[in-house]
Parts: C-alpha cells; sequence; structure tokens
C-alpha cells in the first residue's frame, strides 16, 4: 500500500511558559530552554521549513481521562490560580516534581499537540512526525504527577487512536534513559498495546527505584508478553548497546506485532552528556533508532518529546530524528560495535523472560541469569575498569559541573562536524538502468543516461580486455558502471542495474570500488552465484543467502553462507536480517553496500524488499543493486524500497522453520566472536 509522504512538526513555544520557581536540584533540569534550543538547532539545519506544520490544541478534559482520573484533573486545573507557598506544597504531594500557574496550560498542551500529531499521520496527512512539548508523560499516573510529567501525552494518545482509529495494535517504543512506569501501568493488562522501555536501573538503584521496572516485568493477564523492560544494569551505555537491545529484542517482537502505529516516548537524555542518564550514546544513534522503526507500521511513526537535559545533546539528537524522519540518507554510526557484557546480560535475560510469549524467541535458552557465575562476576568487573579508562565514556559522561558540560558541548562539536558535513545532504534518489519504463517507477528514480561507450571500453579493457567483445555483456557492464559512478560521486544515493552477467559485472563494480579507494564492501548475494573474489584483506565481506548447503564452503570470517529455506507467502525472513544479516553489517561499517541478485533465489521479493530497506542505515544509505536479468520484475519493489516511497507490505508474520532458526543460532555462535553485534547472550562469553 502506498505510504502517505511528508514530516510533521508540532511546537508552540508557548510551552516554554512555564519554570521552577524555588530550589529544587532534583527538578532544575527541567528548564523551558529545552524547547527553545531543539526548535533553534532544527531552524539551524533548515529542517523546519522542510516539515509540514501542524498547529498544536489544548487537549480536552475528556481525552485527558482517558488516562487521568477527574480528581487528579481537577487538583491540577486548581494550581492555575495558586501562589508559590501553594504550588510548593502540591508539588510536595508528588515524586519529583513541580508546578507553575501555566502548567496546567501547558499540559494540556502538550496532550493536544501529541494527538493533533496523532490525527496528522493516522489521516494520511503526513507519514510520521515529531510533537516537541513540555512537560514530558511517560511518569505521570491515572492519579499522580511524576519525574516533570503532568499528563501522560503517549498514554493518552494510544487510548485516543484506539477509540478513535480503531487500532487494535501499537507499538510505544520509550527510549528516555528513565523507565516510563506510567506507560507500564496503563497497559500491563492491554495485549493491543505493546509497552518496549530501556532505562537506567541498576539493580534498582537509579530513580525510580522500582521492582517492576526489572526484565521480568513481562505484563500482566491478557498483557502477558505485551511489556517489554530492558534495564540497564551500568551507566556509559553506548550506540552498539542501543543497537543490540534493537536487534535483539526490540524489532524481532515488533516485527512479529505487526503494530499498525508507532509511538515513540522520545526522551534524549539517553544520549551522552546528559546528566541524568551518564550514557554514551551519540546524536546519530537516534537517527538509526528512527530508521528501524519507519519499516513498521507503514512508517506511521509518531514522536514525542519525552527528557533530555544537556542542551547541546539534546538539540543534536531532536535533528537526528528530524531528519530520519524527512528520509534523509543515515550518518554513519561511530565507535567500536561490540555490546558491553552487562548490556548483553540484560539483552539475554529480556529474551529469555519474553521466550513464552513471542516465537521468534521460542529456540531461545530458557534460563534468565538472576546471578551471574562468579567467572562472568570477574569479566564484569574488569570489563568496568577497562571502559572507565575509555576516553568517550569517562571524558564526556555528563555532570551537573559545568566544565565537564562545556567538555561535552565541544566534543558534541567536533563530533557532529565529522558525521554531518562531509556527507552532503545527497538526494535520496536511485539511477536505474533496465527494460523496465519509467512510469512504473517512483518518480523519485532517475533513469539513469548510459555512460559513454568509449569511455567505458577503457575502463573495462583495463580489467579484461576479451570481454569486451561480447556486446551483451558490455552493456551489462555499462549500466553497473554508470549506476555505481554516480553512487560513488554521490550523486545518487542508491541505485539499481540489470545485468545479463551479474556476477562479473559484480566483480568489476568491486574493482571499481577499490580503485575509488573504498575500504569496506558488503556484498550480499541473494541466489547461486560464484564471484571469484579476494576475500582475504577484509575489503569485501561476502554473505551469501542461499537454498542449498553450500557444504564446500565453510564460513569464514569474510565469507559466509546463509542457507534459508522460504516457502511462497511464509514471511519471516526478517528473523534473518534483524538476528544475523544487520548484526554482522553493522560491525562490520561498510563503506558501500552491493546486492546482488541471482537466477534461483531462495527469497521472494518482500524478503528482498526488506533486507534493502533494513540495511539503509548502513554506508550512508549507499546500496548498488545488481540485478540478473532473469530476475527483472523485481525491480520495481526494489526501486520502491530504495527511493523509500514505501515499506514493502511485510504481510503477515508466519513463524521461521525452526531449521532457520538454527541455522541462525549456529551461525551466531561461530561468528559472535568475529561480528560482537551478534552477542545476545552471556554464555561462550571470552
Ligand atoms: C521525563 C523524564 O523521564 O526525563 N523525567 C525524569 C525525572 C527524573 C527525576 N529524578
Ligand atoms: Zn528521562
Amino acid at each position: 500500500p502506498a505510504m502517505a509522504s511528508g514530516t510533521a512538526l508540532i511546537y508552540d513555544d508557548e510551552m516554554t511558559s512555564y519554570k521552577l520557581l524555588w530550589d529544587d536540584p532534583e527538578c532544575d533540569i527541567e528548564v523551558p530552554e529545552r524547547l527553545l534550543s531543539s526548535y533553534e538547532q532544527l531552524k539551524h539545519y533548515h529542517l523546519v521549513e522542510r516539515c509540514i506544520h501542524v498547529p498544536v490544541r489544548e487537549g480536552t478534559e475528556e481525552e485527558i481521562m482517558l488516562v487521568h482520573s477527574s480528581e487528579y484533573l481537577e487538583v491540577v486545573k486548581s494550581t492555575q490560580t495558586m501562589n508559590e507557598e501553594e504550588l510548593r506544597r502540591v508539588s510536595e504531594n508528588y515524586d519529583a516534581v513541580y508546578f507553575h500557574p501555566n502548567t496546567y496550560r501547558c499540559a494540556k498542551l502538550a496532550v493536544g499537540a501529541t494527538l493533533q500529531l496523532v490525527d496528522s499521520v493516522m489521516s494520511g496527512k503526513v507519514c510520521n512526525g515529531m510533537a516537541l512539548v513540555r512537560p514530558p508523560g511517560h511518569h505521570s499516573q491515572r492519579n499522580a504527577a511524576n519525574g516533570f510529567c503532568v499528563f501522560n501525552n503517549v498514554a493518552i494518545a494510544a487510548q485516543y487512536a484506539k477509540r478513535r482509529y480503531g487500532l487494535q495494535r501499537i507499538l510505544i517504543v520509550d527510549w528516555d534513559v528513565h523507565h516510563g512506569q506510567g506507560i507500564q501501568y496503563v497497559f500491563e493488562e492491554d495485549p493491543s498495546v505493546l509497552y518496549y522501555s530501556w532505562h537506567r536501573y541498576e539493580h534498582q538503584q537509579f530513580w525510580p527505584l522500582l521492582r517492576e521496572s526489572d526484565y521480568d516485568a513481562v505484563g500482566q493477564g491478557k498483557g502477558k508478553g505485551f511489556n517489554l523492560n530492558v534495564p540497564w544494569n551500568k551507566v556509559g551505555m553506548g550506540n552498539s548497546d542501543y543497537l543490540a537491545a534493537f536487534f535483539h529484542v526490540l524489532l524481532p517482537v515488533a516485527f512479529e506485532f505487526v503494530p499498525e502505529l508507532i509511538l515513540v516516548s522520545s526522551g534524549y537524555d539517553s544520549g551522552i552528556g546528559d546528566p541524568e542518564g551518564q550514557m554514551t550514546a551519540t546524536p546519530e544513534c537516534f537517527a538509526h533508532l528512527t530508521h528501524f522503526l519507519m519499516q513498521l507500521a507503514n512508517g506511521r511513526v509518531c514522536a514525542v518529546l519525552e527528557g533530555g537535559y544537556h542542551l547541546k545533546s539534546l538539540s543534536e539528537s531532536v535533528c537526528m530524528t528530524v531528519k530520519t524522519l524527512l528520509r534523509d540518507p543515515l550518518p554513519q554510526i561511530s565507535g567500536e560495535m561490540a555490546p558491553c557484557l552487562s548490556a548483553v546480560e540484560s539483552i539475554q535475560n529480556v529474551r529469555a523472560a519474553h521466550k513464552p510469549y513471542w516465537k521468534c524467541l521460542m529456540y531461545e535458552e530458557a534460563t534468565p541469569l538472576h546471578n551471574l557465575s562468579t567467572k562472568s562476576q570477574q569479566m564484569m568487573e574488569a570489563e568496568l575498569i577497562q571502559t572507565s579508562t575509555h576516553p568517550t565514556a569517562k571524558q564526556v559522561v555528563g555532570t551537573t559541573n559545568s566544565d565537564e558540560a562545556i567538555k561535552t558541548d565541544r566534543f558534541l562539536e567536533s563530533h557532529m562536524k565529522k558525521i554531518l558535513f562531509p556527507v552532503p545532504p545527497v538526494k535520496t534518489a536511485s539511477a536505474i538502468v533496465s527494460k523496465v519504463d519509467a512510469h512504473l517507477l517512483p518518480i523519485s528514480v532517475q533513469v539513469e543516461m548510459e555512460m559513454n561507450a568509449q569511455e567505458l571500453k577503457t575502463l573495462v579493457s583495463a580489467f579484461d580486455a576479451e570481454l569486451v567483445k561480447e556486446e551483451k555483456a558490455l552493456l551489462s557492464l555499462q549500466n553497473v558502471l554508470a549506476v555505481l559512478d554516480k553512487i560513488l560521486k554521490k550523486k545518487v544515493c542508491n541505485g539499481i542495474a540489470e545485468s545479463s552477467v551479474a556476477s562479473v559485472s559484480t566483480t568489476f563494480a568491486l574493482k571499481h570500488c577499490f580503485d575509488f579507494g573504498l575500504q569496506r564492501v558488503l556484498c550480499i548475494v541473494v541466489g547461486d552465484m560464484d564471484l571469484e573474489l579476494d576475500l582475504d584483506d577484509g575489503k569485501i565481506l561476502l554473505m551469501n543467502i542461499c537454498q542449498k548447503q553450500q557444504t564446500e564452503k565453510t564460513n569464514s570470517k569474510y565469507h559466509i553462507s546463509l542457507n534459508w529455506k522460504e516457502d511462497a507467502g511464509r514471511n519471516n525472513f526478517f528473523c534473518a536480517v534483524l538476528g544475523f544479516i544487520l548484526p554482522v553489517a553493522y560491525s562490520y561499517q561498510p563503506d558501500l553496500m552491493i546486492i546482488v541478485i541471482g537466477p534461483n533465489r531462495s527469497l521472494g521479493v518482500n524478503a528482498i524488499s526488506l533486507l534493502t530497506c533494513l540495511l539503509q542505515g548502513l554506508a550512508e544509505s549507499r546500496i548498488l543493486v545488481v540485478i540478473q536479468d532473469t530476475e527483472i520484475k523485481l525491480v520495481q519493489s526494489v526501486a520502491k524500497a530504495l527511493s523509500g516511497v514505501s515499506t514493502p507490505d511485510f504481510g503477515a508474520y508466519a513463524p521461521a522453520f525452526q531449521e532457520n532458526f538454527l541455522e541462525i543460532k549456529r551461525l551466531r555462535d561461530q561468528l559472535q566472536q568475529e561480528w560482537k553485534m551478534l552477542r545476545c547472550s552471556v554464555k561462550d562469553w571470552i
């Protein structure tokens, strides 16, 4: 189904008109400047003008009472006319929250802004969007304000969307560094709302200090399995820990859940420099997290601001989120792609706790590790010492004192220049050369002008003189190199080329890449194809997805054969993509990706489109697809996937065959020392 287009931005500076009026060290980080600096940075990157502006409105009392009691609503309403003394007294009735005469007005605007965003997405006026609001919402409860939150914006939005649009499956992803217990309480018995949250926990030593924030809070009654908590028991968690939690927990379950709408409790205190979170994930990580969520629910993603208290880190991460919602190419993710022992232990525990409820986890180890063996405990202590010397973690993990904050500012300035400016906002378009009529393709696809023959002949004859003779092969080569050239020169982001000799064309393309100076190319071959490649130096990572057992080929670090048996109609290849291909690809950090589609492939059009969509987070979204001319009917759907005009309809979930799951586990066990993003259990941790 075609997807709507456009990104809504919902913001009104009236939500900056309340602040803390007295001394309270726990609340003084929640300041109006959080919205102002985020909005300024969005303007700085020219993102505001690219969004569709939707006005805010007040949430009505009826909408607020979808979650809150009328008594609580009356208490909040009564604060409008209070003096400072009375405001302090009301605030002391709750944990970590303050009131101001304008709080009620702003809290209603935050609810209304969120519902305006849901309406804009559900009506098809836009595809996705972000609401920049305060006060935040995810801690507030039926009868209580909590943790700077007054009305639970995202919980109200979920109840609203169920009632107004008859939705039956809503996914809430809460990447704020605090546990949104308010949301968990509202939906813990509700199987129509899947709540996923990670949060700083430190074995219940971190606020809000709740036993029910741990991984074994899986939901109650009919809601069992629909509440996923990923507790972080150490600070300093970074990009690789967050991505691993997506690959091995959220995404497999989310694809199985098949949500109709994604609501994001989009808190950025989980980002680097934040005094609350003390984590080290850099702004571009939120671009990748957003990108993955956009492959679900036909791209209907509503991001609603929650926390985030380091103004520079918050602003950059907000911009990364909006930039991705606008479908810009993603910046390269930075840092070592290896989740830490503590993160992997949490990931393993939540997977084990949810094993009874999700088919994608049915072959997992049953036993959560309530206490690690002494050996792993020692390993963890040792690792702690090692990471505490890690410059990024040590240097910029936020503290409230100002010189640390200034150091973080400087780190972020230099970091953002590195990842943002070399990558000009390349048009997300695709070059294509094929017999398929241009009108069948998305408008963003340019039909490639042919490379001039003479130029090509010299290029080809440099490689392989006798190939020049065969006209048809030469034309194929021309297609592939012409499209590749545009990608390498950053004229387009990605491209498709049809070839009668896909394997030879790919060999040439790879040589052209290395002549151009690329260091690492991920080459994924779908179907049977013999590529004569030199795989020893690590400049190519070849992954072959094929039907039959590749007996002669043993898997090595740079040559992996994934046997996948998929029959028509069953759609479960994403377990392989999420649980294996993406973790390996993110560990490898390629400069470019080449997907080669050959004859008698074992993957259907959905699986290939999904693979193309999910891989776009890598290599600044630079993908070349080489299609053997026998597979020409794929071109249209692959072009759609590449140009992002629609997320392929993945159809209803069907559990993968057991041998497919076991194949992934076998490969993971075999390669997790080489490609550390594969880690999702602490056994065999050496
Ligand atoms: C929205 C939020 O999750 O960032 N609130 C955090 C409150 C922390 C109180 N110690
Ligand atoms: Zn927070």
